[in-house]
């Protein structure tokens, strides 16, 4: 599959927004994550070079279920709006929003994100990364990629979200993302 870098979504439910946020906030966000109360991210013993911290709900790899988290704070408000905005959610369903710092030699590997979720709404921040897709395809994978801009939004739905998967390399550089995510109906409370 092609890289498309023009309008049409590399995948179905696949769109990007350029510059969500600017330059300054950009700064801003970074400096609060970095603030934040980050745990590198374990799984079944195994402890990865990416920390992350959750608000709202929190999924427990351990447990294997979602939990109450603490509430999303005032700082990250106005970014919870503007990415409910880009999507056309009301921002109070998106009731997640999960921190992200990959340190130099993290990524995240292949997965589909916990179906407990639906819309994925996610802000990049730091260096350019490329969110990888991958489908079975009898023996092999159709793979396809998107570009993952700092200050860019992305959302991932539909086809994108629920029929491949998505990881990103590991990096050299230091990246930052924030993940905002709905509940998807069938969990709704
Ligand atoms: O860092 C990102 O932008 C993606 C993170 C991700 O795929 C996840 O947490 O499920
Ligand atoms: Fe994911």
């Amino acid at each position: 599959m092609m890289l498309d870098l023009f309008d049409t979504p590399v995948l179905p439910g696949l769109a990007e927004r350029p510059d969500i946020i600017d330059r300054s906030e950009e700064q801003m966000l970074i400096r609060r994550i970095d603030e934040s109360d980050l745990k590198p991210f374990r799984f079944q013993g195994w402890t990865g070079k990416r920390f992350t911290t959750s608000f709202g709900w929190c999924y427990d790899f351990e447990a294997g279920k979602p939990m109450e988290a603490p509430p999303i704070p005032d700082w990250l408000e106005p970014f919870r709006d503007r990415a409910a905005h880009f999507v056309g959610l009301a921002p109070d369903l998106l009731i997640q929003a999960l921190l992200i710092r990959y340190d130099p030699g993290a990524g995240i590997g292949w997965h589909r994100d916990r179906p407990v979720y639906e819309h994925i709404i996610g802000i990049s921040l730091g260096e350019p990364a490329t969110m990888r897709f991958r489908q079975r395809r009898g023996e092999g994978f159709a793979r396809a990629s998107m570009p993952l801009e700092p200050r860019a939004g992305y959302h991932m739905s539909g086809g994108a979200r629920y029929d491949w998967e998505h990881s990103i390399a590991e990096m050299e550089m230091p990246r930052w993302s924030i993940t905002f995510r709905s509940m998807a109906n069938a969990y709704a409370r």
